[in-house]
């Protein structure tokens, strides 16, 4: 078993999990972190399959939105014939060298359970934010999506750290010292 240290992130949509991540990355230099997508090669396979602009299901965009229902239906599908199957093609991608790997996007139990089985040093960071500072960040409520296991699954989860981000950076800052403190202890 790998020796590395495995950060698996969750939060609800616009929390800042991409945000906190690419902060965690720039801190810990990006030969010594690698961040693992999850829903890389599930956005990667849906466009191809859909014909649409895999770039644009990647960022924070109106785009990607249009088609999360229908890319949420279709990972769920493919979860069901195999839960490990994006995880295994995340990790597959992923830096050898780098002794911290986050994942930046877990939202089952079953990639937690997947992470835990696979690796001995597993810490599970979840995301949180008030729903005012989401919708300011650009989130609409909408059925089917923020009520369904894609969204949900990991709420009552006994997530190791809760790393609050509201937008006050001086309280992220503390978050980070302390997440930075876990990691080297490890
Ligand atoms: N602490 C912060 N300070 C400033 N801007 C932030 C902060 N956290 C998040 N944001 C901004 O809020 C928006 C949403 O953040 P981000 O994309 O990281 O959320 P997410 O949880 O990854 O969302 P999604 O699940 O929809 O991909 C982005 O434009 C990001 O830059
Ligand atoms: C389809 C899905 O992977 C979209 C994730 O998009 P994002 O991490 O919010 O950018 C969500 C899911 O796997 O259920």
């Amino acid at each position: 078993m790998s020796d590395k240290v495995i950060l698996v992130f969750s939060g609800k949509r616009k929390s800042g999990k991409d945000y906190v991540t690419g902060l965690l990355q720039e801190r810990l230099g990006k030969a010594n972190c690698d961040l693992l997508r999850l829903s890389g090669p599930l956005k990667k396979q849906f466009a191809k399959d859909h014909q649409l602009d895999y770039d644009k299901l990647l960022d924070a965009s109106e785009y990607k939105e249009k088609y999360r229902a229908a890319m949420i239906k279709w990972g769920e599908d493919m979860r069901l014939a195999n839960p490990a199957y994006f995880c295994n093609l995340a990790i597959a991608d992923a830096s050898t060298s780098a002794s911290v790997w986050v994942i930046t996007d877990a939202r089952r139990k079953t990639d937690m359970d997947y992470f835990n089985k696979h690796f001995n040093k597993v810490l599970s960071v979840r995301v949180v934010c008030d729903d005012t500072i989401r919708i300011q960040r650009g989130w609409v409520f909408t059925a089917n999506v923020d009520d369904a296991e894609s969204e949900c699954n990991l709420d009552d989860y006994a997530h190791n750290i809760i790393i609050r981000n509201d937008g006050n950076q001086h309280e992220l800052e503390m978050q980070f010292q302390s997440l930075m403190e876990r990691i080297r202890e490890m």
